[in-house]
């Protein structure tokens, strides 16, 4: 059922108004008000999917009501119904958030037209909400250790610049989680993030995966293809795995960082592309390059700022929160209650040979759910903890 108000003082055309909405669909519940003072008190009190509101009326106006909606509930669509000379007003409503105007007296289909079009779009924001709080709640990044702490800094300064980040750190210590900080925090937030992958692509594809390819430029090349660097233009490109980049795609790629340029593979025409650029690995990249085996230029180029993010067993004392926090998650995702673990069980959680990847962790919390008591204690830790 989708909720619409109607805020209109004039008897008649608000009784037209309802007759035309309950007949198009009856999947919509109207609701009335006769000024905009009444209107406004049902907007703070309900929840509406959509109003529609006159410019001109006693008590309270339509363009006051439009601001002091906006203020509370920004998400509600407002159509405005303009009056014989109120068009100006109308258009400026527009200006200030207004989704649209209808003139009177209505025209059905512009009416029809404007509601389905509002409603689909409040539908679109609400579903942006979640799916972006899904991945707030995915990229939470839980720990108090100084070490974090330190983290959580760095990246409160270094992301709303503009500077390259390289970041270090075993398998499974949150490299990524660092990436996407980054990139939430800066000023880029708004456009995308593209993440490469640079172990898993075949180092004879990375350079078409990231620069893009012309038609014909390979065998299997049937179309002219746009490459990562182009799709997170005006975003961030994170390069995870770097230290696994064939020595030919680092050439081209610190090309594209000295000249904010690149070329797809078997063109030699040049295309402007303006990328922040993350990266990340778990390699010793100065032992890489003493085996030749990754660019010394292309290093310095990356490592403006460097993060390394410690493994789990540096950092023991988050043990304890990240396992209240993975429990809290599977409950979550299972659809079961959240488990509670006993002090004993925690310290001996704490001092568990950890290989510092928290995916292992999150696992142990996960079989420890399934197959300890209701309150996971020291015992169900020695039984199942280990594999
Ligand atoms: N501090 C943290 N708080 C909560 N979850 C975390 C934290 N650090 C890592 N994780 C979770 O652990 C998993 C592994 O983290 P992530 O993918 O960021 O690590 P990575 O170092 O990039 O791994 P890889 O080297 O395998 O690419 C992810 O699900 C991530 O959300």
């Amino acid at each position: 059922m989708q909720k619409i108000l109607i805020i209109e003082d004039e008897d008649a055309i608000r009784r037209v108004l309802v007759k035309i909405i309950k007949n198009e669909n009856n999947g919509y519940e109207v609701e009335e008000a006769e000024n905009g003072l009444q209107g406004l008190e049902l907007i703070q009190t309900h929840d509406y999917d959509l109003v529609l509101c006159d410019i001109k009326m006693p008590k309270m106006d339509g363009v006051e009501v439009l601001g002091k909606a906006q203020a509370i509930k920004p998400e509600i669509p407002f159509i405005m119904i303009s009056g014989h000379g109120e068009l100006e007003t109308a258009v400026q409503t527009m200006r200030l958030g207004a989704f649209d105007y209808i003139s009177k007296p209505p025209d059905l289909n512009r009416l029809l037209n404007a509601i389905r079009n509002a409603l689909d779009r409040k539908k679109l924001l609400v579903e942006n909400k979640i799916l972006k709080k899904k991945v707030d709640k995915n990229y939470e990044m839980i720990g108090e250790s100084k070490e974090i702490l330190r983290i959580k800094e760095i990246i409160e300064k270094v992301a709303p610049t503009e500077a390259r980040v390289l970041i270090t750190g075993a398998n499974g210590t949150g490299k990524e989680l660092v990436a996407h900080w980054l990139h939430q925090k800066s000023s880029r937030s708004k456009n995308p993030m593209i993440e490469v992958n640079c172990a898993a692509i075949p180092s004879e594809l990375i350079e078409s995966e990231l620069f893009g390819h012309v038609k014909g430029s390979f065998t299997g090349a049937n179309r002219d293809r746009a490459g990562k660097f182009e799709a997170a233009n005006g975003g961030t490109i994170f390069l995870d795995e770097v230290g696994d980049m064939s020595l030919s795609a680092q050439a081209k790629v610190l090309r594209a960082l000295q000249e904010n340029k690149i070329s797809r593979v078997g063109s030699d025409k040049d295309i402007k592309v303006d990328v922040r650029v993350i990266a990340a690995t778990n390699k010793n990249l100065e032992e890489e390059i003493s085996k030749g085996r990754f660019r010394e230029d292309l290093y310095h180029r990356l490592a403006v700022i460097l993060i390394d993010v410690p493994s789990l067993n540096e950092r023991k004392e988050d043990i304890p929160l990240l396992i209240e926090y993975f429990s809290d998650l599977i409950a979550g995702q299972q659809g079961n209650t959240k488990r509670k673990f006993s002090e004993g069980a925690l310290e001996l959680l704490k001092d568990y040979n950890w290989t510092g990847n928290i995916r292992e962790l999150r696992n142990v919390v996960e079989r420890l759910m399934i197959l300890g008591g209701e309150v996971i204690t020291e015992d169900d830790v020695r039984l199942f903890a280990n594999k």
